[in-house]
């Protein structure tokens, strides 16, 4: 037990060691069930991941991957939905067969039933090997928001205004955020066998030394779940870590 810290000195190694984490997963579990995150964090990792397959490094053709979250409203097409994330930044770049890939569908006509078929699809692979998560500023992951309860399973889920604020970089226009996602829950994410988390960058100092100090767990922190996992790698630069007492 206990989360393992791994403060690195920047972005660029971040995105280098995370890659080599997940490399070295595969090459122990070629059918590894991975699961993924999207927003700014992992996409050098991505990045890494990709050149790594182009010099042979790592074969994706039996990997299995689910993400963690899609928000509702956004067609794959849409330039702002987590599928054209996934398959611009990673999926097209490497040889994963498609019916490997795993993204909730957020323009599905029944969303409930979506929600339920996910976590199904996932049970058929019994849980995920090992979880890529990024943290919002308020400490959510995947989109499991702070509140007064958390939801184990795959659910539909109110963004928070911080979080839509927090993601509304990536839109042309604020306003444009859509105000629903479909998450993995906390139930599933706390499953998978290994968890790998990423945090760069001065914005990330504070709740990352916040989510590490906790003495309890809390829904109104969710990352501090991640303090009862029995195998986490947290991958820190240097200013996401700065606040981590002891640091710096
Ligand atoms: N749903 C995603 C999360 O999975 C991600 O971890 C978070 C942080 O994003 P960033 O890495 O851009 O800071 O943003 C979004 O809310």
């Amino acid at each position: 037990m206990g989360v393992k810290v791994i403060v690195v000195k920047d972005y660029a190694e971040l995105s280098k060691k995370a890659a080599l984490f997940v490399v070295e997963e595969i090459t122990k579990k070629p059918d590894l069930v991975l699961g993924l995150a999207t927003g700014n964090t992992p996409l050098g990792m991505y990045q890494e991941l990709v050149r790594l397959f182009q010099k042979g490094k790592v074969d994706f053709s039996k990997v299995v991957t689910f993400n963690l979250d899609e928000y509702v409203g956004l067609s794959p097409e849409d330039k702002n939905s987590y599928h054209y994330y996934m398959f611009e930044n990673f999926f097209k770049h490497i040889n994963i067969p498609p019916e490997n890939i795993h993204i909730p569908n957020g323009i599905a006509d029944d969303i409930e039933e979506e929600c339920r078929s996910y976590d199904e699809e996932i049970l058929k692979y019994e849980r995920i090997d090992l979880q890529i998560l990024g943290i919002g500023i308020n400490g959510h992951i995947g989109f499991n928001e702070p509140g007064d309860e958390l939801i184990t399973s795959t659910h539909v889920t109110e963004l928070s205004e911080e979080t839509r604020k927090a993601n509304s970089k990536f839109f042309e226009n604020p306003d444009e955020v859509p105000r629903f996602a479909i998450t993995m829950g906390l139930g599933t994410i706390m499953k998978a066998r290994k968890i790998l988390l990423l945090a760069s960058g001065r914005e990330k100092a504070k709740i990352i030394a916040e989510f590490l100090g906790e003495e309890s767990v809390s829904t109104k922190v969710p990352a501090s779940f991640l303090l009862i996992h029995p195998d986490v790698t947290c991958i820190i630069d240097e200013e996401a870590a700065q606040l981590i007492k002891g640091q710096g």
